[in-house]
């Protein structure tokens, strides 16, 4: 289904509303990165960074787009690229799983039956997937980003949009993955886009509509990807707060793990209702300490994104919570999903960010203590309850 990009509109009224489209500096974006990018980097210092997002005003919305990880969101992300009418390579580790993709046009492994769209072809061959490309996405997890990222930083683009996918915050330096992506990939930070929100890979694949964010501290990237990727059932707006962003899509999952958990114990929707609401309150709270904008919070990318993933029975880390409510030990409601739900690791991430600014955060709190301290899911709904009385 080839789509329509539709005129670009900000997340926030008072934001300019902006209808040009716009193209990278290099035109061709050829993999020209290489010499600005250096095998030493490992921290988030963004010097020497490569290029700039090169968003120079052209009618051409970006074509040729570059998807690296092919796991659910990934190739989720590279079929919404199709519908909208882009040319797409999906870039899988595996060489068996590029030659099923390419032979059937599906990722069953990740979206049983969903046609990926004649646009996308699957590549086990990182030069392959980024020659010409026009912008990347990096849809690998958050925790293996750092790893992937010192291997991409040799072949990526030397201009032109990298969009972050992944929801999380590295455990250990507690750094955003558009810190990792501007210190250990070498981009300079204006180029990189944020997508977050409501956005449960198999609703999008199966054509149902969402709307998301597109963070970037340059607003003509975000516009330049909000062009390229706009279709019948996606619609993306854009947003400048970056960290906001970031941090609603990393806490979100904490909290959904802490639905999943109440609702494993046999508990209802005022108790679920009233995690949500005080999960948004301390996942605002960090935010804004992080230097976040407030608003962000109650947009798609928090309240939006924090609804989708708490209620729906497609989150994976509410499934797991649900699991670990009944009683299951981390390691058995692993093994029972068998698939990735990030506020495990976010939990420890988050719950030392908030330590070291000085946050309450007690849902995280709780639920860290579930997952990592072998505390009994009761346990969470009782430190919570005992908690002394505060205004809201
Ligand atoms: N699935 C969703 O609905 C969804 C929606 C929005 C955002 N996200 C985010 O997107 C990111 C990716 O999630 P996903 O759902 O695609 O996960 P997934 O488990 O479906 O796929 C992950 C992909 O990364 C690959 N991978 C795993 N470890 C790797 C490593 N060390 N190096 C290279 N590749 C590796 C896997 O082989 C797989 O192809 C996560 O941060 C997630 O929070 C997911
Ligand atoms: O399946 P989850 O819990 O990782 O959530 C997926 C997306 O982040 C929802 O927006």
């Amino acid at each position: 289904m080839a789509a329509t990009a539709t005129p670009a509109a900000p997340e926030r009224a008072g934001e300019p509303a902006v209808v040009t489209t716009t193209e990278p500096a290099n035109g061709s974006g050829s993999p020209s990165g290489t010499a600005g990018n250096s095998d030493t980097a490992d921290t988030a210092d963004t010097a020497g960074t490569a290029g700039t997002a090169g968003t120079a005003g052209t009618a051409e919305p970006l074509q040729r787009f570059a998807v690296l990880g092919a796991g659910a969101w990934g190739s989720t992300f590279a079929k919404v690229l199709a519908d909208a009418g882009r040319e797409v390579k999906l870039w899988a580790r595996r060489t068996s799983q590029v030659d099923r993709i390419n032979a059937t046009g599906r990722n069953e492994e990740y979206l049983p039956g969903i046609e990926l769209g004649e646009n996308v072809t699957a590549t086990d061959d990182l030069d392959e997937a980024l020659t010409d490309s026009q912008a990347v996405a990096l849809a690998v997890p958050s925790q293996s980003l750092r790893e992937n990222l010192t291997v991409f930083r040799q072949v990526l683009p030397g201009a032109g949009p990298v969009i972050s996918l992944a929801k999380g915050v590295e455990v250990g330096t507690g750094l955003r993955m558009s810190e990792l992506i501007a210190g250990v990939g070498r981009i300079a930070p204006e180029r990189i886009v944020v997508l977050s929100g409501p956005n449960l890979a198999a609703e999008i694949a199966a054509g149902q509509p969402t709307a998301t964010v597109l963070a970037c501290t340059d607003h003509a990237a975000a516009v330049a990807v909000q062009l390229a990727c706009a279709g019948g059932y996606f619609r993306p707006y854009t947003i400048t707060d970056v960290i906001g962003t970031e941090i609603a899509g990393t806490t979100k999952n904490i909290i959904a793990l802490a639905t999943g958990i109440a609702e494993g114990l046999g508990l209802g929707l005022n108790t679920s209702a009233s995690l949500i609401a005080r999960g948004l309150n301390e996942m605002t709270g960090l935010g804004v300490a992080l230097g976040a904008s407030a608003q962000t919070f109650a947009g798609l990318a928090g309240l939006g994104d924090l609804v989708a993933t708490c209620s729906s029975p497609l989150s994976r880390n509410r499934s797991l919570g649900v699991l670990l409510g009944k009683g299951q030990s981390l390691q058995q409601a692993t093994e029972t999903t068998g698939a990735l739900a990030e506020g495990v690791v976010s939990c420890r991430s988050t719950r030392d960010l908030a330590h070291r600014h000085g946050i309450s955060m007690p849902i995280t709190e709780a639920v860290f203590a579930v997952c990592h301290q072998h505390a009994a899911p009761e346990q969470m709904i009782r430190s919570l309850m005992d908690r002394p009385p505060t205004p809201e």
